[in-house]
């Protein structure tokens, strides 16, 4: 089975703590060893939204910012592959040619960012069309894709399953200032609309989720449907 798995940097780097990137590794490692071909995708995280906060009171613009995200992404991206060893490809695809080479030889692929006016949940969305993917997880820091920002809004509902354009509609207005937070940013969801991969978006702050996911097919996130209707999201309501 192809796998992208996309570690937001929430997860993987909030902060720079060995222990959590060597847990993320290990996960991956595990599922290479179970067969699977993995590529793997790195969030900024704490790290990154600190520079940019910087270099916004400094007057970069927007691209600017987004180019020192990409950086930041790229640098935790090394992190993860320091913990993989010789597994991984030794450096950063910053192509998904080059990413989809190294897993066609078998390495464990691991991407940054790529271009600036996206994050890093539209290059694993890519990277996912790119290489044919069976499946694609989001590992981030809250438990799936809610109806509102769960730490805003107390009574923010989550959803077990959405359509692609669903979830278009619900990350649409957010916002897409460098360094901005979304479950699943908005490309990456017409991406996923458009690729017809599978998709799940999960709580990654512990990474053996990500496992029971990809292993088990069991988890507490959102089942996104690429090719959904308004049908099933009724369906899902009334359940
Ligand atoms: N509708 C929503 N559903 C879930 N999370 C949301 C939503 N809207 C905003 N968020 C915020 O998005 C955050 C995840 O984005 P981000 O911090 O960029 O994560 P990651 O590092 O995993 O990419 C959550 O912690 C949550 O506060
Ligand atoms: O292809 C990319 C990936 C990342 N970024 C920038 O880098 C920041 C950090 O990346 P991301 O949001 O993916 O990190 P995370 O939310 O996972 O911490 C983003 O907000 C963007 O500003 C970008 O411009 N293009």
């Amino acid at each position: 089975m192809k796998v992208v798995v996309s570690i937001g940097g929430s997860v993987l780097a909030p902060d720079l703590e060995s222990q959590r990137v060597r847990g993320h590794a290990e996960v991956i490692e595990s599922l290479a060893n179970e067969g699977c071909t993995i590529g793997a995708v790195v969030g900024g995280g704490g790290v990154a939204r600190e520079y940019i906060g910087t270099a916004r009171n400094l007057g970069a613009n927007e691209i600017e910012l987004d180019d020192i995200g990409i950086d930041v992404t790229r640098l935790n991206a090394r992190l993860l592959i320091a913990a993989l060893g010789e597994q991984a490809a030794p450096s950063p695809a910053e192509t998904y040619e080059k990413a989809g080479t190294a897993m066609h030889r078998g390495d464990i692929a691991v991407m940054g960012g790529v271009m600036p006016g996206q994050t890093t949940d539209a290059v694993s969305a890519a990277l996912a069309e790119y290489t044919n993917a069976d499946l694609l997880v989001y590992a981030t820091s809250v438990n799936g894709v809610f109806s509102d920002d769960p730490n805003e809004v107390d009574d923010a509902t989550k959803y077990d399953e959405l359509s692609a354009g669903e979830l278009v509609d619900i990350v649409a207005d957010l916002e897409m200032t460098a360094g901005s937070s979304a479950p699943v940013d908005f490309v990456a969801a017409k991406l996923i609309g458009r690729s017809g991969v599978r998709t799940i978006v999960l709580d990654g702050t512990e990474p053996e989720r990500i496992a029971d996911a990809v292993l088990n097919g069991e988890h507490n996130g959102t089942d996104i449907i690429p090719h959904g209707t308004d049908d099933e999201m009724t369906y899902w309501v009334q359940e």
